[in-house]
């Protein structure tokens, strides 16, 4: 179904952009069919790219089966105008855009284009993503198919009927892979400030984040049951876990981080 997404513009190929079009062209979207537009694109990344058989920057002569807008929010009033008579009447214009609206987007093509607006996050990279899609009422159930195709092969996808979630989606799975980096960072300092040599301190840390979330990918169990597991009656989890839990603790920091992104993502449209 991949093959299917070919011609594929991609505009913008920097950390998101790249990370999924990395993932498509392994699980088989032909290179060969695939242009990227990216005029701040570095040379090496351009002869990486090139060197894979990408096309970098060419001028298409037939319009691409999907556009993929991976540019910043702050550039898309620039890239829309500029993009939009790439675009043929089924060409599907998919935007990973924080903030940017279905609405604006559609506006700046024909009527009648099939818009998708997409949520991804950055574990896309190795296929574990997140994606959360929300389309115009131009799409149909083909269009749809290939979205779930690409999104797909770059993780888990789920749609949203209703627009006005996406905010938070951002603040939640889009942002999140930050928050647990964040969390990785954290434990190993404080692990520094308990004594430990650095190197070690990084490697627990950063171990115990992998191979939390990889019990939770393959448990069935909730995560609530899986910290119980961990925390011994009177024990030391349960010492530290009266910290993260207490009313100034872990979910207040993170309700209001979550809230603080979902601001920003209304914002940016
Ligand atoms: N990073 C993430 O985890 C996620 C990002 N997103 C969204 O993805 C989009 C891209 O983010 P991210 O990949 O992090 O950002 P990057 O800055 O890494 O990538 C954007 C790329 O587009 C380039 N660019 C700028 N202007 C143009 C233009 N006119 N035409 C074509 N390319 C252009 C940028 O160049 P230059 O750097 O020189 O400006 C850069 O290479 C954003 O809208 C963001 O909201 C969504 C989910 C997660
Ligand atoms: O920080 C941002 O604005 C983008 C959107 C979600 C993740 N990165």
């Amino acid at each position: 179904m991949l093959e299917s997404a070919a011609p594929l513009l991609l505009v913008g190929a920097g950390k998101m952009g790249g990370a999924m079009l990395e993932r498509w062209l392994e699980l088989g979207l032909p290179a060969a069919g695939v242009t990227i537009v990216d005029p701040y694109l570095d040379e090496g990344a351009k002869q990486a790219w090139s060197g894979r058989g990408v096309r970098v920057e060419a001028a298409e002569a037939a319009p691409p089966a999907v556009i993929v807008l991976a540019v910043k929010p702050q550039s898309m009033e620039t890239v829309l105008p500029a993009i939009a008579g790439r675009a043929g009447p089924a060409t599907i214009v998919i935007s990973i855009a924080a903030g940017v609206g279905l609405g604006r987007i559609a506006a700046a093509f024909p009527a009648g284009q099939p818009v998708v607006r997409v949520m991804p996050n950055t574990p896309a990279q190795v296929g574990k993503g997140m994606s959360v899609a929300c389309a115009n009422d131009r799409l149909d159930a083909g269009g749809r198919a290939l979205v779930d195709a690409l999104l797909g092969a770059v993780g888990e996808a789920a749609w949203i009927d209703d627009e006005g979630h996406i905010d938070a989606v951002t603040a939640v799975s889009g942002s999140g892979p930050a928050y647990v980096f964040l969390l990785a960072e954290c434990l190993a300092e404080a692990g520094r400030q308990a004594g430990l040599p650095a190197g070690l301190a990084d490697r627990l840390a950063r171990q115990t984040v992998v191979g939390g979330g990889a019990l939770l990918a393959e448990s069935a169990l909730p995560a609530s049951k899986l910290r119980e597991n961990v925390t011994s009656p009177n024990g030391t989890t349960a010492a530290a876990l009266a910290v993260l839990m207490a009313a100034d603790g872990l979910q207040s920091l993170l309700t209001k981080a979550v809230a603080a992104a979902r601001a920003r993502s209304l914002e940016l449209g």
